[in-house]
C-alpha cells in the first residue's frame, strides 16, 4: 500500500462569474503538496485563503479546474466513487437531518455507504460511545448543542471506517469546552491510525491536532512544515508583547525602532511585537527606555507569528 495519500501538483481552483459582469475567480492558485500516511495535516490560513476549496476538491465534490490530483492513488474526476467509500468528510456546516433523531442519522449515512443493516446498527452504536453520544440515540438533532451536533457529525462522518477524515474548521462556533472535547476526540482517531485532514484559522488547533501545516494565503502556499519547524524557520523563540496607552503607541515605537535595530518589531493596531531570542532582557530595555507600557508580556513564539512573518496579516482579523 502506498504511503502517499494525497498528492497535488499544480492545483488550480476557478469559480466562474457570480454576474454577467464579473471575472472568473481564482481561489487556490497552482499549489503543489503531498500528504503521506500516518501523519495529520492541516490547512491553516485566514477567511479566503482557498482551504475549503482545496478541501472540496480532495472530497472529490468539487473538481480541479487545472493541475493533478490524486486521493488514494486515485483521480477524483475518474474515481469519486471509490474514492468517497474510503474517506470520511466533516463539512463546514453540519448538515445533519434536524428532524430526525441521533440514531436515524447513523442509520441513514450508514444505508447511503450501502452497509449491511446488522453492520450499520453494530457501527452506530459504538459511534453514539465514541461521540458520548450515548444516552441520546433517540433525541432528535434539534435538540442537541452545538457541541453534541458536531460530535455526531464526526461520527457519522466514520460510518464508512475511512481510513482518512477531512474536516473543515471542526471547532468554529464552539465554545472553549465543546472544543476540547471535540479535540480529545480527534486525537483518539489519530491515535487509531486515521489521518485527520483539517483546515482552521485556530493557531492552538492547528498546534494541538496537527503533525504537518500547510499555511494558505490568498490561493497559495506560503509555508509548509510541523508547527515547531515553522516556528523555529520564521519566527525569534520568544515575542515580547506590549500595549501603550491610547495614543501613545506611535511615541513607543519610535523609541524601540532606535533599540532594537537588529530585530523586527511588528506594528499591530493594538499592540506591538518584540521578536527576540531573549524576552527578559527586551523587556529591561524597554524600562531603561523609560517606556512604561499598560501591559508587557514575554512569550513564546506561536503559528500567529509565522503568519504575521509570512503575510504581514493576522490569522482572524
Ligand atoms: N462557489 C463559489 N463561487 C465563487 N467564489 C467562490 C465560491 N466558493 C468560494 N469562493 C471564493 O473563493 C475564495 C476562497 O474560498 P474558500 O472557501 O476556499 O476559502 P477558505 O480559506 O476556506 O475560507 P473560509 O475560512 O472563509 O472558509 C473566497 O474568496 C470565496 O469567496
Amino acid at each position: 500500500m502506498s504511503d502517499v495519500l494525497v498528492e497535488a501538483a499544480g492545483l488550480v481552483k476557478r469559480y466562474p462569474p457570480r454576474d454577467r459582469h464579473g471575472t472568473p475567480f481564482t481561489a487556490v492558485d497552482g499549489i503543489d503538496f503531498t500528504l503521506r500516511r500516518g501523519e495529520s495535516f492541516g490547512f491553516l490560513g485566514p477567511n479566503g485563503a482557498g482551504k475549503s476549496s482545496t478541501m472540496r476538491m480532495i472530497a472529490c465534490v468539487s473538481p480541479p479546474t487545472a493541475g493533478t490530483l490524486r486521493v488514494l492513488g486515485m483521480d477524483p474526476l475518474t474515481a469519486g466513487r471509490q474514492i468517497r467509500a474510503r474517506l470520511g468528510v466533516v463539512p463546514q456546516d453540519d448538515a445533519l437531518d434536524r428532524e430526525l433523531t441521533v440514531l436515524e442519522n447513523l442509520l441513514i449515512y450508514g444505508r447511503y455507504f450501502g452497509l449491511p443493516k446488522p453492520e450499520i446498527a453494530a457501527r452506530s452504536a459504538q459511534l453514539l460511545e465514541f461521540a458520548q453520544l450515548a444516552d441520546r440515540g433517540r433525541e432528535r438533532v434539534d435538540a442537541l448543542s452545538g457541541g453534541m451536533r458536531r460530535r455526531l457529525t464526526i461520527a457519522r462522518s466514520l460510518i464508512n471506517e475511512p481510513e482518512i477524515l477531512l474536516l473543515d474548521e471542526p471547532t468554529t462556533g464552539l465554545d472553549p469546552q465543546a472544543r476540547h472535547v471535540l479535540w480529545d476526540r480527534l486525537f483518539r482517531l489519530k491515535q487509531q491510525g486515521v489521518s485527520l485532514i483539517l483546515t482552521t484559522h485556530y493557531m492552538d488547533e492547528a498546534e494541538q491536532l496537527c503533525d504537518r501545516l500547510i499555511v494558505m494565503d490568498k490561493g497559495r502556499i506560503v509555508a509548509q512544515g510541523s508547527p515547531a519547524e515553522l516556528i523555529a524557520r520564521h519566527s525569534t523563540k520568544e515575542v515580547l508583547e506590549l500595549r501603550f496607552e491610547i495614543g501613545e503607541q506611535d511615541k513607543g515605537v519610535a523609541k524601540l525602532r532606535d533599540a532594537a535595530i537588529r530585530d523586527r518589531l511588528e506594528e499591530l493596531p493594538d499592540r506591538v511585537l518584540w521578536y527576540t531570542a531573549e524576552g527578559e532582557a527586551a523587556l529591561a530595555v524597554v524600562h531603561q527606555l523609560g517606556l512604561r507600557p499598560a501591559t508587557a508580556m514575554v512569550r513564546r513564539a506561536s503559528l500567529e507569528d509565522v503568519f504575521l512573518a509570512l503575510t504581514g496579516r493576522t490569522l482572524v482579523d
